[in-house]
């Protein structure tokens, strides 16, 4: 429990009507979770103006509103707080409610179109093993050193967020790393949490349904690095076109990191397998578990991290040759027949083509390469062409499937990805609505060697069509099929 004038420091109020001096429980911006004395936050959502239901949380036992925009009847023993921006606004009140968590431990983000899971879980696997008390805030899951909180979200709404930082902060966690996502910073998740430093992995093609533009993408992601303090860290990827520009305008101490030229931090691929890939880091040889090129950039920002952090170098990399990765990332799998699966959560056109090429390089020479994969429902329709384009320039066989098609009709979907197979690629390519139909298919075509792509859907452990979720595991799929595979 809270007094509601000290949730309401350092917020920037236009008007107050009503007394602060109440006790508030909890701060929700959804009315319909409102309990007994609740401050509701109104928010204008992508969907549908929460100021609508003001009237409703108070039904419900909310004693606060606060909102942008007042509502015409004022209600007696309620406080109204009218601000500028709601969404910024409730950031700051998760962290005043939860006093200020992010201050109490070291707090790194990391923002990028890909590998920003991948990035986040070897910095927390590797900050445990060098023996500190650890959280992790990530696509795949939340994680309080061996408790795991599921997650909903990338990045969690900003009273969620605050709430899981106050717990790690309790737990007596040393250090917190947490994915930064574009839309979290759109809706000002992120607001007033203070950072330790921020990682930049790289940015592509995404999330356009949302953004619109390639440049309010782009600024979102930059709002990040623009509002890092000045005791903080910035590290970015200077092989990325915008790697520069992220910190342009950041007062935090940059550092760089390349595989191809020179930077604070340099690393250079020396071999890949699929089992593993040797890398020289800074002037030493050392094989690590990931594989990929993309991997070794992932690798180089996490070492670069670490040491920005304080860490030794001998510690850091004999740590991190023996870490696995995020479950659902280049997950692979061999059947008898010695056919060999690969479950990636490649669901950008960059992505699905870096783990392609990363199969080509690795593979021996005639073993071909089927892939299958789908777009998401209800998400960018522009990289639904492109995706399937790439998957075919990199792939001898191609099956159109369906990912999570949420609320739309799941053919529509395959046939916008159909529209970018050149005509040259039709013949290798074949659409199956059902995936667990066209995991099958693929295991069926295969030779002993060739390699099978499942791709878009990594840890995921369902699939959600027409509004409803349903239990699927691609890895699970895969190692039903490669039973059969004798
Ligand atoms: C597009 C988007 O990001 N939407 C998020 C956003 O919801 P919204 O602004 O659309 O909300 P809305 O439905 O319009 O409602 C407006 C307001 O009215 C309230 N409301 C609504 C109905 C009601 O009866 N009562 C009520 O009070 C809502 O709680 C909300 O505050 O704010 C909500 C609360 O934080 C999020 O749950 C919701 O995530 C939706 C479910 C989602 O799918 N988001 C995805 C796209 C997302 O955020 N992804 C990113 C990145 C993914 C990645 O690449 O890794 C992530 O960080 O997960
Ligand atoms: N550094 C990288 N550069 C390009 N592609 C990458 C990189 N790291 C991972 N990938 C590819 O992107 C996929 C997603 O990786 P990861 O989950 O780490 O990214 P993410 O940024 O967390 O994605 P999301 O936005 O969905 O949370 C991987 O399965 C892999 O195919
Ligand atoms: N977390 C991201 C990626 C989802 C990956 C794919 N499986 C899909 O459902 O589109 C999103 O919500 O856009
Ligand atoms: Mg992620």
């Amino acid at each position: 429990m809270q007094k509601l004038n000290n949730i309401l420091k350092d917020i920037p109020v236009l008007e107050l009507i009503g007394s602060s001096d109440k006790d508030i429980n909890a701060i929700t911006f959804d009315s319909r979770v409102v309990r007994a004395s609740t401050l509701f936050v109104a928010i204008k959502g992508t969907l549908v103006d929460g100021h609508k239901f003001i009237e409703q949380s108070i039904e419900n036992g909310a004693n606060a509103i606060l909102c942008e925009d007042l509502p015409k009847t004022l209600i007696d023993g309620i406080t109204y707080i009218r601000v500028a921006d709601s969404h910024a606004s409730l950031g700051l009140l998760g962290g005043n409610f939860y006093d200020h968590p992010s201050t109490k431990l070291k707090l790194v983000g990391i923002t990028g179109t890909n590998g920003k899971t991948t990035c986040a879980t070897l910095l927390f696997q590797l900050f445990r093993q060098l023996g500190y008390t650890c959280g992790l805030l990530s696509t795949v899951q939340n994680q309080i050193q061996d408790e795991v909180i599921p997650a909903t979200h990338t990045t969690p709404d900003a009273v969620s967020l605050n709430a899981l930082l106050a717990k790690m902060v309790e737990k007596g966690c040393d250090y917190a790393f947490m994915e930064v996502s574009s839309h979290a910073l759109a809706q000002k998740r992120i607001e007033g949490l203070t950072f330790t430093g921020g990682l930049f992995t790289n940015i592509t093609h995404d999330h356009l349904d949302f953004h619109k533009t390639f440049e309010e993408y782009l600024k979102a992601k930059k709002s990040f690095f623009d509002n890092l303090v000045d005791k903080a860290f910035a590290i970015t990827n200077i092989d990325d076109k915008r790697g520069f520009v992220m910190l342009q305008n950041t007062r935090a101490h940059r550092k760089t990191y390349s595989l191809q030229t020179l930077a604070d931090f340099k690393a250079k691929l020396v071999e890949n397998h699929f089992n593993g890939m040797l890398l020289n880091i800074e002037g030493e040889e050392v094989w690590f578990k990931l594989v990929g090129q993309f991997n070794a950039y992932n690798l180089l920002a996490v070492y670069a991290t670490a040491k920005m952090l304080g860490q030794d170098k001998q510690e850091v990399l004999s740590i991190l040759s023996n870490i696995k990765g995020a479950e659902g990332r280049f997950d692979h799998m061999t059947a008898p027949n010695k056919t060999v699966g690969i479950v990636d959560y490649a669901h950008t056109p960059d992505a699905v083509q870096n783990v392609l090429e990363t199969i080509n390089d690795i593979r021996s020479g005639k073993e071909k390469i089927i892939t299958v994969i789908g777009c998401g429902g209800d998400r960018d329709r522009a990289k639904r062409p492109l995706m399937a384009k790439v998957a075919c320039e990199w792939s001898d066989k191609v099956i159109l499937t369906s990912d999570n098609p949420r609320s739309e009709d799941p053919t529509a979907i395959i046939e916008e990805m159909e529209k970018g197979v050149p005509v040259a690629d039709r013949y290798k390519t074949i659409s199956i609505v059902d995936r667990k139909e066209a995991i099958k298919a693929a295991c069926m075509l295969a030779q002993p060697g060739d390699v099978i792509l499942l791709a878009g859907k990594g840890h995921e452990k369902y699939q959600e069509i027409r509004g409803v979720k349903y239990h699927f595991d691609d890895k699970e799929q895969l190692m039903a099929q490669f039973e059969n595979l004798k």
